[in-house]
């Protein structure tokens, strides 16, 4: 049933909601409550009076209150608590604190700490949001759809959680992340709470962990596997067609046994792309643009080891390619320069378990065999390291430290400036920490890694890393291509969105070693994303026809800033 309407009065231009709501139900509605803020006049016709203490704040009281109440909160963990309740309570006050305090927030609500909470969340949660979606409900699923009580959905973020971030198998405790990733579609993006939907294909877990504890609260089974969770996967996205025709679906954390499929499957099928393939690689490639600026080089003139040929690896490997063979590579050359690593080591062709996504990028056995190795056969890092000499370094593992003080030392003396990503999430299962590069490349590194780190002082310089995560992609890429009413997301679109993503980070930021622009212009970076993207779906024919001016408007009114819109009773 709906509680509200979006209104604009006729004479004065005026927007408001007509509210059907009242009393205790409005309190309790996290998309309608203003908790002090309610006016008397709104006390007094919505059913509030006495239901509220007699003092009426504003917005700004409210946020002050709240981030007073954050800082006191002990540790990370508390503070992820303290600001989900917080948006459960009441969206508006949660965005705005989010918003007014990027930098001190988005790691709390997103990465790292929301694996924290993921790890937990069964123990931890108190409200439910978004949508579980189980083998025992998918039968009735327009049903389910239905129970939803968003006013519109255009944005979806789904999970099953098979592989959040680099901590495996959650099951439905890792919805965190999709409610993690919708928070940054608002607070960076832009995009209304109210239209964005985090979603959980709860398939069961295989994690024993989970099986045994007596407070797990997802779907207590053995993950769903072949013909029958593809047949789960197709009922999902058709009812998504069918209630949702226009809105644009996110994949996340999805194994890498589905995430390929689900990918190629449906991204010409419904609007969608796979943020850890996808936005990973988009991301990537920006910080490396920036990197060649920094050391005035192109792509050609580095070669390139990743290690961790998954959903990631993959994404990144492809992009690397393609710049490669935009400087003229042919494909062969241009593959030539990348080495790809994985569980068996180097992935060479003669390798009968490579998958079909890493064919790409084996090398052939004829340009190896000549190596000499540490060990006859698997041909291992630090062979790579050696035989190779890479300059760029990227590891989406999830294994902590893999990237030993050696395997740094050598490949920061192939170079002058050696370009290293850590990339896996979160903070504990980083390759390398941005100090352990800096200390075994004589502080020459280029760093990036996929959570947060401070900056380190050196020398009597200070050293800083980029913090490089499909974050500065995906919410710019949802708003593109929603307000550019895009019927896909290309390869195109998303390149786009890499240059101006690299655009942005001023000479003064890479001068001091940074790929991409710093945390608190994440907004601006996610408008100039939304920007790219809606242009080159328009010169692809995929998108809206509008000029750049036009384009510019639309995305400034698509987007929201959290303020409290005034109530009419309905
Ligand atoms: N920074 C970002 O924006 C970002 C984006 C996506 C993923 N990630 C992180 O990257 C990590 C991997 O994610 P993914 O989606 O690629 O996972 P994935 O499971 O698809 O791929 C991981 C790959 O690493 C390989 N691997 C594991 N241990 C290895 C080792 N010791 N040597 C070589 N290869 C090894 C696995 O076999 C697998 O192919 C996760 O920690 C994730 O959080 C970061
Ligand atoms: O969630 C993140 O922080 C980035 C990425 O999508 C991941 O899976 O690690
Ligand atoms: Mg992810």
């Amino acid at each position: 049933m709906r509680t509200f309407s979006f209104k604009i009065d006729p004479l004065t231009g005026e927007e408001y909601y007509e509210v059907y709501a009242r009393g205790r139900q409005l309190l309790n509605d996290p998309h309608l409550n203003k908790a002090s803020a309610f006016t008397p006049e709104e006390r007094a016709t919505l059913g509030l009076d006495g239901l509220l203490r007699s003092a009426v704040t504003d917005l700004d009281a409210q946020v002050d209150r709240a981030y007073e109440a954050f800082q006191h909160k002990p540790d990370d963990l508390e503070k992820y608590i303290f600001l989900v309740a917080l948006q459960d309570r009441s969206e508006v006050i949660f965005y705005k604190l989010v918003t007014d305090h990027l930098k001190e927030m988005v790691p709390i609500v997103y990465t790292p700490t929301v694996g924290t909470a993921c790890l937990q969340m069964s123990n931890i949660q108190r409200r439910f949001r978004g949508i579980y979606i189980t083998p025992e409900n998918i039968g009735h699923i327009d049903q389910v759809l239905q129970n939803i009580t968003l006013p519109q959905v255009s944005l979806i973020v789904v999970t099953d959680g098979e592989r959040i971030l680099g901590l495996g198998d959650l099951g439905s405790d890792g919805m965190g992340i999709p409610v993690g990733k919708v928070s940054l579609y608002v607070a960076a993006g832009g995009l209304h709470p109210h239209v964005c939907l985090p979603v959980c294909l709860d398939v069961g877990t295989n994690n024993q962990r989970l099986l045994d504890d007596p407070f797990y609260l997802g779907y207590r089974q053995p993950r769903l596997r072949g013909e029958a969770y593809e047949r789960m996967v197709e009922t999902f996205v058709m009812a998504v067609k069918r209630h949702f025709p226009d809105a644009l679906l996110q994949w996340e954390d999805f194994g890498k046994g589905t995430a390929f499929k689900n990918l190629e499957r449906y991204r010409d099928r419904i609007l969608s792309f796979n943020d850890d393939i996808q936005g990973t690689g988009s991301t990537a490639i920006a910080a490396l643009m920036t990197a060649m600026r920094i050391k005035q080089h192109r792509f050609s003139d580095e070669r390139y080891m990743i290690v961790g040929m998954g959903q990631a690896g993959t994404g990144i490997a492809m992009n690397i390619l393609a710049a490669l063979e935009a400087e003229g590579l042919s494909r062969e050359d241009a593959a030539s320069r990348i080495f790809a690593i994985d569980m068996q080591g180097l992935l060479v062709d003669d390798d009968p378990a490579l998958d079909a996504p890493q064919r790409p990028f084996a090398q052939r056995r004829a340009a190896v065999s000549g190596w000499t190795l540490e060990a006859p056969g698997r041909i291992g890092m630090m062979d790579v390291v050696r035989n190779a000499r890479p300059t760029v370094l990227v590891g989406v593992t999830a294994q902590t430290g893999l990237f030993s003080e050696q395997v740094l030392r050598e490949v920061g003396q192939a170079t002058d400036r050696p370009i290293v990503f850590a990339l896996s999430n979160p903070t504990s299962k980083c390759e390398a920490t941005p100090e352990q590069v800096w200390k075994a490349t004589d502080g020459k590194g280029l760093v990036a890694t996929g959570s947060p780190f401070p900056p380190m002082e050196w020398n009597g310089r200070i050293l800083r890393s980029s913090q490089c995560n499909n974050m500065y992609i995906f919410p710019g890429v949802g708003l593109g291509a929603l307000v550019a009413k895009a019927s896909k997301v290309t390869d195109g679109m998303l390149l786009a969105a890499s240059r101006a993503i690299s655009g942005m980070v001023t000479p003064e930021q890479e001068a001091q070693g940074l790929m991409l622009p710093p945390m608190e212009d994440i907004r601006r970076a996610s408008t100039e994303v939304a920007f790219a993207v809606a242009r080159q779906a328009r010169e692809e024919g995929l998108g809206r026809l509008a000029d750049d001016a036009e384009l510019r408007l639309l995305i400034e009114k698509a987007q929201w800033t959290p303020h409290f819109v005034p109530y009419r009773a309905g």
